[in-house]
């Protein structure tokens, strides 16, 4: 295991029939840090995130956390939470109903749900219908789901999907007190700019390739491009 890293990407590949999703990408999270996969749509980021998560199997290649492939982590939920699919909820739930169950079906505490809904910003709505909820509430739901376990590692597909801009910011002072607490964040985003202000570094993909990696400034100068937006139309070839 590399020197601090959490998250270990190494030769993986995902084929599916005639088309390969991911192709042999190699990289690292190192711990308490917040990186960003980004990449175009279709450019492999979900696919490498079921496969960390052992949602997908790797055609080749390996994805741990902790050193180890999910499938070999003895209690999944307490070491890495994550946000797949926001809109993934049962509707006739209620947020506090929902966050007990998951937690039960985890193995962990349920009594957590309140402080989760608080933490997140929708204490309000723990006794309304998921089916009520914004596209925002669900969003942040979900991310208290992502909490139950108190899990060391998160990782979250989109998490500013649906969010207006007083999500946007609270996303971001969220994110980055998870990372003052220790947490080690991947996330994927198509919002650049809000990027480039939550992440410590960058993985940028295009086609299932890795195309750049490190720093939002060593990107932008690599580049030679004004901003990180630039930079990644450059990096993924951006016919405009
Ligand atoms: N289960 C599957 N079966 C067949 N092809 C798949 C499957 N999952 C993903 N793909 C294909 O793999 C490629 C990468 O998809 P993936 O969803 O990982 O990209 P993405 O970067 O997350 O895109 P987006 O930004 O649109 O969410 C796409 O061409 C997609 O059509």
């Amino acid at each position: 295991m590399a020197v601090g890293a959490v998250i270990e990407v190494d030769g993986l590949t995902k084929r599916y029939g005639d088309t390969t999703a991911v192709d042999d990408l190699t990289f690292t999270v190192p711990g308490g840090s917040i990186v960003g996969l980004l990449g175009a749509n279709g450019s492999g980021k979900t696919t490498t995130m079921r496969m960390l998560l052992g949602l997908a199997a790797p055609t080749t290649g390996r994805a741990t956390i902790g050193g180890r492939a999910y499938a070999a982590i003895p209690e999944p939920a307490r070491v890495v939470g994550a946000v797949l699919d926001a809109a993934q909820f049962h509707p006739g739930r209620t947020g506090r109903d929902h966050l007990r169950a998951f937690a039960t079906a985890a193995g962990v505490a349920t009594d957590r749900a309140d402080a989760l809904l608080a933490r997140v910003g929708i204490a309000d709505a723990g006794n309304r219908r998921v089916r009520g909820y914004s596209l925002g509430m669900r969003q942040r739901l979900a991310l208290a789901t992502a909490l139950l376990g108190d899990p060391r590692v998160l990782v979250l597909d989109e998490p500013a999907n649906g969010l207006d801009p007083h999500g946007i910011r609270w996303l971001r002072d969220f994110l980055h007190a998870q990372r003052d607490e220790g947490r080690t964040v991947l996330l994927s985003s198509h919002v650049l700019a809000e990027v480039a202000r939550v992440v410590d570094h960058v993985v940028v993909l295009s086609r299932g390739r890795l195309v750049a990696q490190g720093d939002v400034a060593s990107i932008i100068a690599l580049t030679g491009a004004g901003t990180l937006e630039d930079a990644f139309l450059k990096l993924t070839g951006d016919p405009s």
